[in-house]
């Protein structure tokens, strides 16, 4: 079977600017793999890149063995939170939900289904625009699971959640890889995501500079943070 993500030397350039040099990584059905390194470095990019919202140089990034744009059922293989902003301040996420339940052809039905999956309820039938950061990136992650995807690609997820609300993420993700789903997810708050993933892998400047499980990764650096640091400083390794 094809990994659920795999991305083969991908460059993107925004005239001098080098985004992405030759990056490669895969995402295996059943893995959290965090996509962490510092700010700039390129991470959004390569999302982007993969959710076909960026035209990458050379390269390819394909989702469940194709490109974005040629899945024949996108939001039902694939769910994505790139930006929390991205709902009208005026409608509630329950209208919000059904709005985006109609444009990709789900079944209502999936509105209470995502609702409840993100314990988004209490707060369903309130406007955006009074939500919090923490409860915008749950009304997020509602949208991308509409479709009831398999594979989930998540830009800064834990950003804004409190304590509690980052316990539930790495609860919720755990539970959709051990179901078979697959997760990419960025961060560069390590300790936020040091126990949610699985596997790690590292961009800086463009490069990534190191892939592989966790245990790898913090069995020779203890802890992520320190390994973070010293092979971001490093630059990219040979
Ligand atoms: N549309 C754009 N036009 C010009 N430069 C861009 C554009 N998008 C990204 N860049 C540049 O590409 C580089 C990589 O940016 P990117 O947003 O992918 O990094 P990131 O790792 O997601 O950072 P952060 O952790 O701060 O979100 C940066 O130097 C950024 O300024």
């Amino acid at each position: 079977m094809n990994a659920a993500i795999e991305v083969r030397t991908l460059s993107k350039r925004f005239g001098a600017i080098v985004a992405l040099e030759d990056a490669t990584l895969s995402v295996e059905y059943g893995r959290v793999v965090g996509f962490l390194g510092p700010n700039g470095a390129g991470k959004s990019t390569l999302m982007r890149a993969l959710l076909g919202l960026v035209r990458a140089d050379s390269g390819d990034a394909h989702i469940a063995g194709l490109p974005y744009t040629h899945l024949p059922a996108p939001a039902k293989t694939v769910g994505a939170v790139l930006d929390i902003a991205s709902a009208h301040p005026r409608v509630t996420a329950r209208a919000h939900l059904h709005m985006y339940a109609a444009l990709g052809g789900m079944d209502r039905s999936r509105v209470d289904t995502a609702l409840s999956l993100v314990g988004a309820q209490p707060y369903a039938d309130r406007r955006v625009g009074t939500f919090s950061t923490g409860m915008r990136q749950r009304l997020a992650l509602a949208t991308a699971m509409l479709g009831d995807p398999d594979i989930l690609v998540l830009d800064e997820p834990s950003n804004g959640l409190d304590p509690g609300g980052i316990a539930w993420l790495r609860t919720f993700l755990r539970a959709f890889a051990d179901a078979g789903g697959a997760v990419l997810l960025s961060s560069h708050v390590l300790h936020e995501i040091e126990h949610t993933i699985d596997d790690v892998v590292l961009i800086d400047r463009g490069r990534i500079i190191w892939t592989g499980a966790l245990e790898q990764l913090v069995a020779q650096d203890a802890p992520l943070e320190e390994a973070f640091l010293r092979l971001t400083q490093k630059g990219p390794l040979s």
